[in-house]
């Protein structure tokens, strides 16, 4: 059942912009408003585009894991508004005014410095162990999924193609691939459908190629959708992996590499990822 303070009445949802377009649904900028007088929270409400009863049970799978979620590194989860009009349900979120990573990273290259850097990458690092710790795999862990709460705080955000891993497993299997990022997946996930702890592994080292790249490379569009025949990966002998981006550590450069082992139980946990984070951000100062 949910908690009283978890419902927000749709009269009160005062709609301002649309933020973006999700997974599934879009997510709208609103002022929760009951006072009528422009004091309510400002708020993001995410909604089910298509109402395909896959996305319906899809969004309240989404629904139930991140109001599962309490951490400062991930986005927080606010309650839900039963909308009559729409016989749907709404997702709603906090608010971060900073936007998208991808966004704040075009706005402030210019003075986001190497431990700026590092500290967002630890900080989606001990997200990602929390979420690790829940059992949860993220399996759409890349910058476009990254908020900025302020100019030193980073959040994990949509958990829409989230999936707990069943407790006599290591990994999940998806039966059906939908549209996959597959600049972000680990081998596995494009050759047996197989998502882990080890694949968000991969993904994070892709995040860290992304922050040190000032999130160059998600602006031009990389091949998002795989297709059956591409499923068979070049085997491990054609090992090529992202070079390192200009100016970014070669200590960093190898935490990437080290992400990016073909066989996932040779990658790091994200506990060990923390170590090697926070090691090259005390070997920096030197
Ligand atoms: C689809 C959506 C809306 N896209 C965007 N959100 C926000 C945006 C800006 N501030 C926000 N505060 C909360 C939330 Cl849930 C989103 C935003 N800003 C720009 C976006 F493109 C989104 O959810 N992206 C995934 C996320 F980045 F959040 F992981």
């Amino acid at each position: 059942k949910k908690q009283q303070q978890d419902v927000f009445e749709e009269r009160y949802l005062r709609f301002i912009s649309i933020l973006g377009k999700g997974n599934f649904g879009s997510v709208e900028l609103c002022r929760y408003d009951p006072w009528g007088d422009n004091t309510g929270d400002l708020v993001a409400v995410k909604e089910l585009q298509s109402n395909k009863q896959a996305t319906v049970t899809d969004f309240q799978r989404e629904i139930q894991t991140i109001s599962s979620l309490h951490c400062d590194y991930i986005v927080k989860y606010k309650g839900i508004c039963y909308s009559t009009g729409r016989l749907s349900t709404k997702l709603v979120m906090e608010y971060l005014p900073y936007g998208s990573l991808i966004g704040y990273m075009e706005k402030h290259r210019q003075n986001v410095c190497t431990r700026r850097l590092l500290l967002f990458a630890s900080q989606i690092c001990k997200g990602m162990e929390y979420l690790q710790s829940m059992r949860y795999v993220h399996r759409d862990l890349a910058a476009r999924n990254i908020l900025v709460a302020s100019d030193t705080l980073v959040k994990i955000a949509d958990f829409g193609l989230t999936k707990i891993i069943p407790v006599d497993k290591e990994y999940y299997r998806v039966t059906q691939p939908g549209e996959s990022p597959v600049f972000w997946y680990a081998p596995e996930s494009i050759s047996e459908l197989k998502f882990s702890h080890k694949s968000d592994i991969w993904s994070f080292g892709i995040v860290l190629h992304e922050l040190f790249s000032y999130c160059d490379i998600s602006r031009n569009p990389k091949r998002v959708i795989v297709y059956p025949e591409d499923r068979k990966l070049c085997p491990e002998s054609d090992n090529w992996r992202l070079p390192a981006p200009s100016q970014c550590p070669p200590k960093v450069h190898s935490i990437m590499m080290q992400c990016w082992e073909f066989n996932s139980e040779d990658r790091p946990s994200f506990s060990s990822l923390q170590d090697l984070i926070e090691n090259s951000l005390v070997t920096l100062n030197r």
